[in-house]
């Protein structure tokens, strides 16, 4: 469920019309619904209200400022990967005691930062790590809270670009190996350890591999009290699934009811990292038709956005659903590669799309709140689009369209 929708043939965000927001704007331009974004966090959050937790947004999937605002106003902690996602949920007012730190590969200049704001909690994902977390810890003479991101093996039955379950992949310690590390942590003077983490994917659509890891991960953590290690909170990460075209994912309660189920009577606080379940549904990527190419092979349509603003088409054959802004019965439809103008073959936002389109008509890529903006580069020297919030009836700019000079302002010809 999302604020997209029309009226009068004309799709809106909340109560702006999408046709306002190109002409203020321009195209390509990122839109987003405050109300979804408040809506779906609370989802979560109700969804495991009976039960200690906390929402941890992943920022990765969409780190603009006035997305982490909105979610720290509602009592969000973070799920970041790197001191620039810090730096962001700092000065969008986040709490870093909210926050927890995810990732293969922290430099130590990271996790000093996280140490002096006082993070919640590190995810570590090697023994390696654990060696320089406990060295950073101790010059600034301060404990880090530690957990293990383990492996646990388990498909997660989705593209394998983001499967990160699965042994063979670079993310986690290895959950049969996982004792023995935890029992090091535990011994080092730097580190306390608080909990265990795992994230097997992204986009999944099934439960089942998310209760299997569960049942994994709640075997490590009765074998680990038996050692005498409290583990104090489970970190389930993210990874639900949402609907791009006709997937039918659970939703946060069908999620948190079976995870619920597997914890009666456990003493562990829930720590949850949704990023796409959150914010994918809650923007559209507008954008505008250039040209329309007929061929004796395809009809193409070629518009302003490509696959430098949008790269989950031509990265995962990821499928979006794209709509005409505004609806006319009147028009004839058409089967359409939807193209960008970088010079790629893999630069398309849809293939084989039935439309009825004309030039300078716009288009709305739905569901592209989540790994959107966060993905796009300045490819082909063009300028990142801008990002606009809409909170009923008024639209924010909250990020400006890049210009062409700042692309190369930090260059120097030579001397
Ligand atoms: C460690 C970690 N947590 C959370 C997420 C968020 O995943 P999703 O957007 O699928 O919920 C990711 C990305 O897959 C991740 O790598
Ligand atoms: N960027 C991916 C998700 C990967 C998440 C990173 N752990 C996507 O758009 O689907």
């Amino acid at each position: 469920m999302d604020h997209f929708n029309y009226r009068d043939d004309l799709l809106h965000a909340e109560s702006v019309p999408l046709t306002e927001i190109a002409e203020r704007f321009g195209t390509p331009c990122y839109i987003y619904s405050r109300a979804t974004l408040e809506r779906h966090w609370h989802a979560f959050d109700r969804a495991f209200a009976e039960h200690p937790h906390l929402v941890c947004f992943a920022v990765k999937a969409n780190s603009n400022l006035a997305v982490l605002d909105t979610l720290a106003r509602l009592g969000s902690g973070f799920d970041i990967v790197s001191v620039g996602e810090l730096e962001r949920v700092l000065a969008a007012g986040g709490d870093p005691s909210r926050v927890v730190f995810s990732g293969v590969g922290k430099r130590a200049d990271e996790m000093r930062r996280a140490l002096e704001v006082g993070i919640r909690c590190f995810n570590l994902e090697s023994e390696a790590e654990l060696d320089r977390l406990d060295q950073v810890a101790g010059e600034l003479g301060v404990i880090a809270p530690v957990s293990l991101r383990v492996n646990p093996d388990v498909d997660a039955r989705t593209h394998p670009y983001i499967s990160t379950g699965l042994r063979e992949n670079k993310f986690g310690i290895d959950i049969r190996a996982a004792e023995a590390v935890y029992r090091d942590a535990a011994a080092r003077p730097n580190l306390r350890v608080t909990g265990i983490d795992c994230h097997i994917g992204s986009q999944l659509t099934d439960l089942a591999p998310f209760i299997d890891a569960l049942d994994r991960v709640l075997a490590l953590a009765d074998r680990l009290a038996e050692a005498g290690i409290a583990i104090e909170h489970l970190d389930l990460g993210g990874g639900l699934g949402i609907r791009y075209r006709d997937e039918l994912p659970p939703d946060p309660a069908a999620y948190a009811a079976a995870i619920r189920h597997r914890l009666a009577g456990k003493p562990y606080e829930i720590l949850i990292e949704p990023g796409r379940a959150i914010a994918g549904n809650a923007g559209v990527l507008l954008t505008r038709v250039e040209y329309l190419k007929p061929t004796e092979a395809r009809h193409f349509a070629i518009v302003d956005g490509a696959m430098n603003d949008l790269l989950r088409p031509a990265l995962y054959q990821a499928e979006q659903e794209i709509v005409p802004v505004r609806l006319d019965p009147t028009l004839e439809t058409q089967r359409y590669d939807l193209v960008g103008p970088v010079c790629e073959t893999g630069d398309f936002l849809g293939k084989s799309r039935q439309l009825a389109i004309r030039p300078d008509d716009l288009l709305a890529v739905r569901g592209s709140g989540a790994y959107g903006f966060t993905m796009s580069s300045n490819y082909n020297s063009r300028p990142r689009a801008a990002e606009v919030m809409v909170e009923g009836d008024q639209a924010h700019l909250v990020r400006e369209r890049e210009s062409v000079e700042s692309l190369f302002a930090g260059e120097r010809r030579l001397p």
